[in-house]
């Protein structure tokens, strides 16, 4: 029997941090080109053993014994029992297989599901080496911090450390890890059919399962109930993301023994759940860069103290977010009509963006158009720049006004000098901000002269003495959410599960 792989991308929040943890406001994120995988395969004569590994890390292998009679209430945990040996588990592995399997066993036929399992499960986990930093990698091959070198990495490198000791870049790794392997479970049980993984809606009821499941597991291994964006992300794609209400989660956040069947929950049917995504996409031409600026600041503490602001200056905070809000409400309009005024006329679209790669922001306004089409384009474009530059300003506000270092000065001066190039539209700090990381959007043209704006962006990263920036090679994932993989699709997968 074939394996079941399922990936999953990671998430850029391009726009919307903190205001998206409130359902009156919304997120624009974006799903990236690296993903993690979950590959299932018989373990061979184990009956009801489920053996987990991860291989890019040290100590990271995982023995679960499932009993399939005891899926819910007091023997919860006898239900997916961790026998690994030293007792080093992996919460998040351990509660997504745990909690997946009670909802298989309220769907599927108990013998349906024996059956699946009289041979064992043998569950490979990998994340797209974008997910942890490269330095380490670059260095010991004497490379320089660029997205060339990072081709020179081999597919999924062993990062030598333990999973808790690995430096992640922010894209997101429980969130993309915990969608890969629910929904890998689901599709390999047939809770829910191939084709609305590989099915080209945003949403439909298996994606929305797979979401709702996911959202929960997450929260549970997390301990909390976030925004969630980063769970939407990683099923439904690159979206603009209206929260849920945290009470469809409470009830099963509280039982923590899983008394209750979790269907009725998290049912596609079940109308409790208020998030909204919106379908979103960077415009045709248009490449989103990324790079991971230095260690990774404490988000929940960022996220406390802006809470904290929030509710004790209630009058500067919404002042703060409302102007924010219509900020990135108007970038992402702005973003979707670049992409109508594509698909009104590829070929003026094309050469606006073509022209104006060579030329700074400033220049773009000086422009002969051509045409009303190519003057249209290029009003965006000015749009798109003066926006995400304004959305800054908002943010390094919000930053001061809470005591959080949101946009840090020396964020600012490293962002300041990517969008001072040729052909670069704009960027900013993704998420909560902080030092970890910042992302920059340019014009793709298809025909660049000598140096495309990607080409000076990298430049001026490897540049860059203040901080010590390294560049990630991932771009946004066109595609939607999750995805059904080949074994011969993903390069280096083979490799890495036949060593
Ligand atoms: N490759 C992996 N294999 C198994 N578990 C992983 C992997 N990467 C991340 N995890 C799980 O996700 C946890 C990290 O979650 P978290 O600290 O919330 O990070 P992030 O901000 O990247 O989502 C790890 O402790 C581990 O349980
Ligand atoms: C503050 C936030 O709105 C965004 C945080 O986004 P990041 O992209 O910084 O996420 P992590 O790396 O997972 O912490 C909190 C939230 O929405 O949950």
């Amino acid at each position: 029997m074939s394996p079941t792989i399922v990936s999953a991308p990671g998430k850029v929040l391009i726009a919307g941090g903190y205001l998206v943890l409130d359902p009156v406001y919304s997120g624009l994120v974006i799903s990236t080109s690296s993903r993690f995988y979950t590959v299932i395969e018989s373990l061979g004569n184990s009956p009801f053993k489920v053996q987990v590994q991860s291989p890019q890390f040290l100590d990271a292998i995982w023995n679960y014994e499932v009993n399939v009679d005891v899926p819910r209430g007091a023997e919860v945990e006898q239900a997916v029992h961790d026998t690994s040996e030293p007792r080093s588990g992996n919460k998040f592995v351990h509660l997504a297989l745990q909690r997946t399997l009670a909802l298989i066993l309220e769907m599927e036929d108990r013998k349906a599901v024996r059956g699946l399992l009289c041979s064992g499960l043998k569950i490979t986990i990998l994340g797209g080496n974008d997910f942890y930093s490269q330095r380490a990698q670059l260095a010991e091959r004497n490379l320089p911090p660029t997205i060339a070198s990072l081709s020179l990495v081999p597919e999924f490198a062993p990062s030598n450390v333990t999973i808790g000791n690995v430096h992640k870049t922010g894209l997101g790794s429980s969130a993309a890890l915990i969608t890969s392997l629910v929904c890998a479970l689901l599709v390999h049980f047939d809770v829910i059919p191939k084709s609305s993984v590989t099915s080209s809606e945003t949403v439909n009821d298996g994606k929305a399962l797979v979401h709702n499941l996911a959202q929960y597991i997450h929260c549970l291994a997390q301990g909390k109930v976030g925004s969630g964006f980063d769970v939407s992300v990683a099923v439904f794609g690159s979206q603009i993301y209206t929260r849920f209400d945290p009470v469809v989660l409470q009830s099963l956040m509280e039982d923590s023994s899983l008394t209750m069947p979790l269907l009725p929950i998290v049912s596609p049917s079940n109308t409790s759940w208020t998030h909204k995504v919106q379908d979103f996409g960077l415009p045709p031409l248009t490449r989103m860069m990324l790079a991971d600026v230095d260690a990774g600041s404490d988000t929940p503490s960022f996220v406390g103290k802006v809470l904290k602001w929030v509710k004790g200056s209630p009058d500067e905070a919404a002042e703060n977010w409302t102007a924010l809000s219509k900020l990135n409400q108007l970038l992402g309009r702005t973003l979707q009509r670049l992409t109508t005024l594509h698909s009104n006329d590829p070929q003026v679209y094309e050469a606006v963006i073509s022209r104006c790669a060579s030329l700074t922001h400033a220049e773009w306004h000086s422009q002969d158009s051509g045409s009303q089409d190519g003057a249209e384009v290029i009003k965006n474009l000015v749009q798109v720049h003066t926006i995400t530059q304004d959305i800054r300003t908002k943010m390094r506000q919000m930053g001061e006004m809470s005591g959080t270092p949101i946009e840090p000065k020396e964020q600012t001066a490293l962002l300041d000098a990517c969008v001072s190039k040729a052909g670069v539209l704009g960027g900013g700090v993704p998420g909560a901000g902080g030092y970890d990381a910042v992302y920059v959007l340019v014009l793709a043209p298809p025909e660049a002269g000598a140096q495309t704006p990607a080409d000076r962006v990298e430049q001026v990263w490897q540049g860059w003495k203040e901080l010590d920036v390294s560049p990630l090679a991932a771009e946004e994932s066109r595609e939607k959410g999750v995805r059904l993989e080949q074994l011969s699709d993903v390069k280096g997968l083979k490799r890495v599960l036949e060593s």
